[in-house]
């Protein structure tokens, strides 16, 4: 008799601000109807990591899903580096820039159907400063400072981050750098300076249209802009997939890159603040996670 499937699944009970009461009954209805095991792990915020990989010893399972945002992705995506047990997951945070770029559909009824019946897509990730792993984007500079504002506010969603975004633009100041990419040195200044394993933030807004999570390698994307004009210029080709068009905008396709700063920068990794530091050392590691996707999500190049 063939094995019933085991799924962990890690709920975030905070992100997005979302009841996830309906998620649990949807998973508890499609367990019965599909015929798998499964466990709920809720998230605290404290020890998480070692709470679920005490759970994966236990119980071994074939799939970990992430019930969050992209913060709880990436906690779940290290759990899962280089193993072959796959990830899933469930977009139901205030950002979901991973699950839009592989095409994971938002509406519960449709993600638990790419879950049990899609196909596992591997990911590179980058290894960044050996704790940190970026499956997303990480960046430094305006972004990030937005981020650290926006998780110390009351007041999310898209109103939430622009009121920050509008106050980081007006005190923006180029930050100094030198910069190694695979072995070649190059000494600039930027506003903000990204690490891409893919092309689109959780708003939409695309800073790498050449980013794609499996290709092996990763972008860093610089950018130089001269002005607040300069900034506010580049929300159109956000949105039209044209930003690396602007003269101002550097990107470089990289396997390894070490940054380096002559004052502590804020650097976020995909969405969560890890402090202010000197130098970033960034690595690609090749299809290091297998995310479960729809078929059609599936192409060789992606
Ligand atoms: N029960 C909890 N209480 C408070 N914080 C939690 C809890 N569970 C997880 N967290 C925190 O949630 C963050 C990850 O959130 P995630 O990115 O998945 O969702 P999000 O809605 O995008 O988050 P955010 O509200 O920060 O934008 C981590 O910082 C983690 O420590």
């Amino acid at each position: 008799m063939q094995q019933k499937q085991k799924i962990i699944f890690v709920i975030n009970p905070i992100s997005g601000d979302l009841d996830k009461s309906l998620l649990e009954e949807e998973i508890r209805c499609f367990a019965d109807s599909e015929n798998f095991w499964f466990h709920i792990y809720r998230t605290t915020g404290t020890n998480d990591s070692i709470k679920i990989s005490e759970l994966i010893k236990t119980h071994t399972p074939d799939i970990v899903v992430a019930a969050g945002g992209d913060g709880t992705c990436n906690m779940v995506g290290q759990l899962l580096l280089n193993s072959s047990i796959r990830m899933g997951v469930l977009p139901s945070g205030s950002a979901n820039g991973l699950a839009m770029e592989l095409c994971i559909p938002a509406p519960i009824k449709k993600a638990l159907q790419t879950i049990i019946h899609g196909s596992p897509k591997p990911i590179d990730v980058i290894r960044i400063n050996k704790n940190y792993i970026s499956l997303h984007l990480s960046d430094i500079g305006v972004n990030a400072k937005v981020v650290q504002r926006f998780q110390k506010d009351t007041v999310r969603g898209f109103w939430g981050y622009g009121k920050h975004l509008i106050a980081e633009l007006m005190d923006a100041k180029p930050i100094k750098f030198s910069l190694i990419l695979d072995g070649r040195e190059i000494s600039k200044s930027a506003y903000m300076i990204v690490l891409a394993n893919a092309s689109q933030y959780g708003t939409g807004a695309n800073i790498n249209p050449k980013g794609k999570p499996g290709d092996g390698v990763f972008e860093v994307v610089l950018i130089r802009a001269h002005s607040i004009g300069h900034l506010l210029r580049m929300i159109i080709p956000f949105f039209t997939k044209s930003i690396d068009q602007l003269d101002y905008i550097e990107v470089y396709s990289c396997k390894k890159a070490i940054l380096k700063t002559n004052k502590n920068q804020v650097v976020q990794i995909d969405g969560e603040v890890i402090g202010s530091i000197k130098e970033v050392e960034a690595e690609i590691i090749e299809k290091a996670v297998q995310v479960m996707v729809p078929q059609y999500a599936l192409t060789d190049n992606t």
